[in-house]
């Protein structure tokens, strides 16, 4: 299903809707490329807030799918994947326009770098899992993201959050500072339109280049180096560890099924 995008008080809301935990598969990424080129078409002046629906901002890489694609060996393939996944968070992280992730909920893996990826996240306060555990689940976290985490976190936080893997909940995700603001779930979306509209439309200019400068040594640093550092990733995944790690979460997820 195509994603939602509502005008509520000159932002332009999307709603992350792909399935119940808006796992980030095929269809999500399509969305996704799909949501910002109606933005850019249609919208073009708005700020944006992106946010899920139900209790789940998103739960990251679909277990399903990626299997399929890890477990085809076919190492083209993998970098194909990567590489539409690291393009697809580009296109968030150097959107022009304010873009501010309200959490509603779990954000986790691939599902927290969607809500780095924002310039502001606005969190619902409500039991809920945030962190990054890539690695915990035998995948090698792709340099690319971890530029975008640096960005978002600060080095500190950011190496923290990806090398222990942990899974925080709510009040220790607030206290490392993955949220500019928290209210009640009520708030959330009002809350995230005020970040969203921090500028008037007449400084877009200004708030353009000053994100590009800002994140001009990030974008290079990606093209530049993670990108061939990347290129190791399938060999990596397909590490006899990490395989079996990856295949312990799975089943562990899909056991509820
Ligand atoms: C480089 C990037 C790498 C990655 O992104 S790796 C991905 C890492 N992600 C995770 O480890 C998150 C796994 N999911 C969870 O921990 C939990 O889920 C949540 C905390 C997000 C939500 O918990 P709850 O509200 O209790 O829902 P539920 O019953 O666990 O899940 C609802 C349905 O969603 C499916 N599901 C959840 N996460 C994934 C996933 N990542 N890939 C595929 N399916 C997933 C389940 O199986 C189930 O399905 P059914 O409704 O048919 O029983």
């Amino acid at each position: 299903m195509a994603w939602n995008i509502e005008v509520i008080q000159e932002c332009a809301v999307v709603h992350m809707n792909t399935n119940k935990v808006n796992v980030q598969n095929n269809q999500f990424f399509s969305d996704l490329h799909n949501a910002f080129d109606r933005l850019e078409r249609e919208f073009t002046e708005l700020p944006v807030v992106l946010t899920g629906q139900g209790n789940t901002f998103s739960a990251g890489i679909d277990f399903q799918y990626s299997f399929e694609i890890f477990g085809s060996g076919n190492l083209e393939k993998i970098r194909d994947w990567y590489r539409t996944y690291r393009e697809t968070n580009l296109r968030i992280f150097t959107y022009p326009r304010p873009t501010v992730a309200a959490v509603n909920g779990h954000a986790i893996a691939g599902g927290l770098i969607t809500a780095l990826d924002c310039d502001f996240r606005v969190a619902a306060r409500k039991p809920a899992k945030f962190g990054l555990n890539e690695v915990p689940i035998g995948i090698p976290m792709p340099a690319a993201y971890v530029e975008i985490i640096k960005y978002a976190l600060g080095d500190q936080v950011g190496a923290l959050t990806t090398l222990r893997g942990k899974l925080y909940e709510f009040d220790e995700a607030e206290k490392l500072g993955f949220f500019h603001e928290v209210v009640i779930e009520d708030q959330l979306i009002s809350t995230a339109i005020s970040y969203a509209r921090c500028i008037t439309p007449d400084c877009n200019t200004a708030y353009a280049m000053s994100k590009k400068a800002l994140q001009d040594g990030v974008i290079r640093q990606i093209q530049e180096r993670t990108v061939a550092l990347d290129a190791h990733l399938p060999t990596g995944m397909s590490d006899e560890g990490n395989r079996r790690a990856q295949d312990r979460r799975r089943q562990e997820i899909m056991r509820t099924r």
